[in-house]
């Protein structure tokens, strides 16, 4: 399909019948008077002086316990940059949708018209009542960093900045898989990471709790390599600040096992994938459009394992694959934070499962014949039906043995 075909498809998409990707839709009878009566005024009144007596009660008698606030500032939206909060919209619309379809948690998107880290925080805290989660997304680094941070400092319930964590779980657990194809050990392996933001960072954080060794480790940002003696750097880019005399990304490239592409379109050229290690390993993940064309990639190196962050080819790497059931779990325990060790859980079930052999259904949904683990298949597809059986159990067994789980599933 041309790019102008999909660009009217997608507005169309958005457009009609209705304007917009989601609505709310009651759960209780409402077809009477006496429906209305135990719905509103005065049987409403109830329940309200049971959650006064008690505020947990409000798990009990409202959808706070299944309900995520999906919340951005549009400082960070995909790989668009800045294009503030209106802009964003359909992105945390479309967040609801994939919360909903996946994992049978409901959404309010809500996109917040400051770039101010404390007026964001306090808007933030205000509306925490409502929410049994807070997913922040597409909030720009180094803010990022601060207002995840604070919030999960002051509040009770599960709070994840989506493009840190939930890109991490899912790249962490294809890189796993695309190492053990490659046959290459993560101690070992170089790693190129192009960004330096919110979602790079997280990744890499997450990569070196996995083995990566930081003197294998070049980040770059939009200025070139991040190196020790660069003036100016926040703690975030120092922390991954390397001691190699190189300033591109071209010099980063050669002979480096695994590029990980979390910036934006098309900076890496064919020339430089030449320059990289045997059986590369390549996740261009900027969004929509990714730091090199798949297919030119595939087409530049046949010993290549490559993903992006797109659904239209193989190997999407995205975190689609990791919020709707990283938050089922943390809810369904009623975590009130989703910690390290749930991570690791849910990478660890997202690696094993993409092992596992894949049910028709899946191979049905998007045409193919034969999906088998191997170089374009390293990690699940997202209607794979067995992710909701496999991960959320996985991360709220994690959160009821790392002590976060406030109701912890008995007889498990
Ligand atoms: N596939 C997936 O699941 C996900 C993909 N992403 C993608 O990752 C990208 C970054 O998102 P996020 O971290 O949230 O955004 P941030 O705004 O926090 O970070 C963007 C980073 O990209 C860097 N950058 C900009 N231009 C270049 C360049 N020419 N070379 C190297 N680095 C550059 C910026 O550098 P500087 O610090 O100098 O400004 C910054 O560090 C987006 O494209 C997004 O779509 C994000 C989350 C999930
Ligand atoms: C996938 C996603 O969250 C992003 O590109 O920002
Ligand atoms: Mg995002």
């Amino acid at each position: 399909m041309s790019k102008q075909s999909r660009r009217r498809e997608a507005l169309l998409y958005h457009a009609k019948p209705k304007p917009g990707k989601i609505e709310v839709v009651p759960t209780k009878k409402y077809a009477t008077q006496r429906d209305l009566s135990l719905a509103y005024s005065p049987g409403v009144a109830d329940p309200c002086l049971e959650i006064a007596k008690n505020v947990d009660n409000v798990y009990k008698y409202t959808a706070k316990g299944n309900l995520v606030a999906v919340i951005s500032n549009g400082t960070a939206v995909l790989g668009l940059g800045n294009i503030g909060p209106e802009a964003s919209k359909p992105v945390m619309e479309g967040k609801g949708l994939l919360f909903k379809i996946f994992a049978d948690i409901d959404v309010f998107d809500i996109e917040v018209g400051t770039e101010d880290v404390d007026a964001f925080i306090e808007t933030v805290k205000n509306i925490a009542p409502t929410f049994g989660g807070i997913n922040l997304e597409d909030i720009k680094a180094p803010e990022a960093f601060e207002i995840e941070r604070r919030l999960k400092e002051e509040l009770d319930i599960p709070v994840m900045h989506d493009d840190q964590h939930g890109t991490a779980i899912i790249s962490a657990a294809a890189l796993l898989n695309a190492l053990e194809i490659a046959k290459k050990k993560i101690d070992k392996v170089k790693i190129v990471i192009s960004g330096a933001g919110a979602a790079a960072v997280s990744c890499t954080r997450l990569y070196k709790a996995f083995g990566a060794k930081d003197a294998n480790i070049v980040m770059i940002d939009s200025k070139g390599v991040i190196r020790k003696d660069r003036d100016n750097l926040t703690d975030e880019k120092a922390e991954f600040a390397t001691a190699r005399k190189i300033d591109t990304l071209e010099e980063a490239m050669e002979k480096a096992d695994v590029f990980v592409g979390l910036s934006i379109a098309n900076i890496v050229t064919p020339k430089m994938l030449k320059s990289m290690a045997k059986r590369p390993i390549v996740f261009a993940m900027a969004n929509p459009d990714p730091e090199i064309e798949y297919d030119l990639a595939c087409k530049t190196r046949d010993d290549i394992i490559m993903a992006t962050g797109r659904s239209d080819h193989p190997n999407q790497v995205n975190n689609v694959l990791g919020f709707p059931f990283i938050f089922r779990g943390a809810l369904d325990v009623r975590a009130t934070k989703i910690n390290e060790a749930m991570k690791m859980a849910a990478v660890e079930a997202l690696a094993a499962l993409a092992k596992e052999p894949v049910p028709e259904q899946v191979n049905i949904a998007y045409g193919e014949t034969k999906l088998i683990f191997g170089r374009e298949y390293i990690i699940p597809k997202p209607f794979d039906p067995r992710l909701i059986s496999t991960v959320p159990p996985a991360v709220a067994k994690a959160a009821m043995e790392s002590g976060v789980a406030t109701e912890p599933i008995k007889d498990w």
